[in-house]
Order: structure tokens, then C-alpha cells, then sequence
């Protein structure tokens, strides 16, 4: 498991077109036949991705967490935007379809992922947040994510947004979770854009067609940077960061969050007037 330790935007204004890439950009969430993960100290969330390939897949517990198993203290998401999958907690196994999330809570000492069909591999994007509470583990499908349109065809930002793990929809200590898609031709998310001081928040970029990219935008509103995206990279969002961006064709994403409340709506959005 690498490590990512969280930066106040005073340095994060100093940094050049690396620097930015090294804090805030994960280069690689999905490799067949590996469970990558990455700590980061914004809310001590873990952002990875499963692959499995002919064989199920166990989620390790890196010897950094000085636990007995990985969720001992920690609550998992697991959204498959691959082929048919199924998850198995403790002996109970899920069938995870195309965009269907699985939240384990606290305290499940075995977590397994695997494929139906390994020509059609199931891919497992794994958000993790500290946990005190064990709440139960649940499945909820895309059909299930009550979706919402937002935006306009006229703004280039009309997008669905889906939504699993959040106050009212699966219940988690921290954890929030669900996925955005554009429509076609549009290619702007989160606008107008927003922070949430109380929440640090993570994107998945994906569904980018070959040769396609975002660029993210990221810092305080008036000290913005840009960052260039490829198919199924992540991005880290402190929480005094906003985070959007503006893609070269339409694209999906994972936002996920953790910190102080679990509200979707809360947001304290940004006036375009106030960007910079
Ligand atoms: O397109 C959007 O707007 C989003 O998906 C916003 C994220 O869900 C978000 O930033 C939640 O805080
Ligand atoms: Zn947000």
C-alpha cells in the first residue's frame, strides 16, 4: 500500500505541474490480478482497485493499518465498473453487476472478489474509511442509486448522478459514495464547482473513450490548478479543494468521500465570478 500524506494549499500553491501529479493524482487504480491501495491522510481514506483474473482475489491487510484484518476499524465501498463479478464477505456472496456498489461494514474479516466470466473481468474501484460501528453490509444496485439529473445540455454539464452510500441510502459510520455520468456532449462536472471543508472527496475518472482525458481542477477557488486525467486514474480532493473538470468527450465518474457528515448536499458552492 503506498502512502499520500495530506498538504494545506499553501504548498500546494508553490507546487509545478509534478508536484501536483505526485500529490494528487493516482496514476494507477486497476492491474489484472492485483488489489492496489493507496492511504492517503485526508481523512485516512484508502482509494484502490481489484482485478481479479481466474482466481478470487482476498483484500490483505497491509501491515501499516497494525490490524488484525482490514476492516478491524474500517468500513469498504466497492463499486464493480466491470463485467459481472460477485464479492463475498464472510462467507456470504454478492453479485455485483456492471455499476452495482457493495458496502462492507466494520468487523467482516474475509473480503473476496471474483468474476463471473474472466474474459469479461469485473474491475472493483475500493474507497475505505476508519469505521467505530458496525453497520450492516448491503448491496445496492445502479437501478436502486435513485438517479438525479442535474445541469444542461445548453452549459455542456447535463449529467446522472447516482447515489449509494450517503444518509439516506446504505447506511456507513463515514463513508459516502456514488457515480456521476454525462450525458453525450456534455463534458463539465461539478459546475458550478463546490467545497465541503468537512469532507475530503475522491474521483475515478472512467467510461473516457481512447485518447480522451479530463482536466481536473483543483485548490482553493481562488488559487486554482489543473491537472490532466487519464481513463481510470483517481484524483485526491482535500477538503478546502474544489473539484471539477472538463473532459475532451463525455465520461463517468466515482466520487466518494469521508469526514464529518455523510449529506450529499452539503456543499458551499462557488460562484464562477469567484474562480481564479
Ligand atoms: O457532477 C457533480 O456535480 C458531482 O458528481 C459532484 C460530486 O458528487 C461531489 O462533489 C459531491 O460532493
Ligand atoms: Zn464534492
Amino acid at each position: 500500500m503506498t502512502q499520500r500524506f495530506a498538504i494545506g494549499p499553501r504548498e500546494t500553491a508553490t507546487l509545478n505541474t509534478s508536484g501536483i501529479r505526485e500529490h494528487f493524482l493516482i496514476e494507477s487504480i486497476f492491474a489484472a490480478g492485483e488489489i492496489e491501495l493507496t492511504y492517503t491522510h485526508y481523512d485516512r481514506m484508502i482509494v484502490g482497485g481489484a482485478q481479479p483474473t481466474e482466481a478470487a482475489m482476498t483484500l490483505p491487510c497491509p501491515e501499516s493499518l497494525k490490524a488484525n484484518f482490514f476492516l478491524e476499524r474500517r468500513e469498504l465501498g466497492a463499486l464493480n465498473i466491470g463485467g459481472a463479478g460477485t464479492a463475498t464477505a464472510d462467507s456470504t456472496v454478492y453479485e455485483l453487476g456492471h455499476e452495482d456498489c457493495l458496502y462492507v461494514g466494520m468487523g467482516s474479516k474475509e473480503v473476496a472478489f471474483a468474476n463471473v466470466d474472466a474474459a469479461n473481468p469485473a474491475k472493483y474501484y475500493l474507497l475505505s474509511a476508519p469505521a467505530h460501528h458496525a453497520h450492516p453490509t448491503t448491496l445496492r444496485t445502479q437501478a436502486q442509486a435513485t438517479p438525479v439529473e442535474m445541469g444542461a445540455t445548453e452549459t455542456a454539464n447535463r449529467r446522472t448522478i447516482y447515489k449509494y452510500i450517503y444518509a439516506k441510502g446504505i447506511q456507513s459510520c463515514q463513508l459516502a459514495m456514488g457515480l456521476t455520468q454525462l450525458q453525450a456532449s456534455s463534458v463539465w462536472n461539478t459546475m458550478p464547482s463546490h467545497t465541503h471543508d468537512r469532507r475530503m472527496e475522491a474521483y475515478l475518472y472512467f467510461n473516457l473513450p481512447a485518447g480522451q482525458r479530463v482536466l481536473h481542477l483543483l485548490g482553493e477557488p481562488t488559487e486554482t490548478r489543473p491537472l490532466w486525467v487519464s481513463n481510470e486514474q483517481a484524483i485526491l480532493s482535500p477538503p478546502w479543494s474544489i473539484h471539477t473538470g472538463c473532459g475532451t468527450s463525455a465520461y463517468a465518474f466515482i466520487w466518494g468521500m469521508a469526514g464529518e457528515n455523510r449529506e450529499y448536499t452539503d456543499m458551499d458552492a462557488v460562484p464562477l465570478d469567484a474562480l481564479r
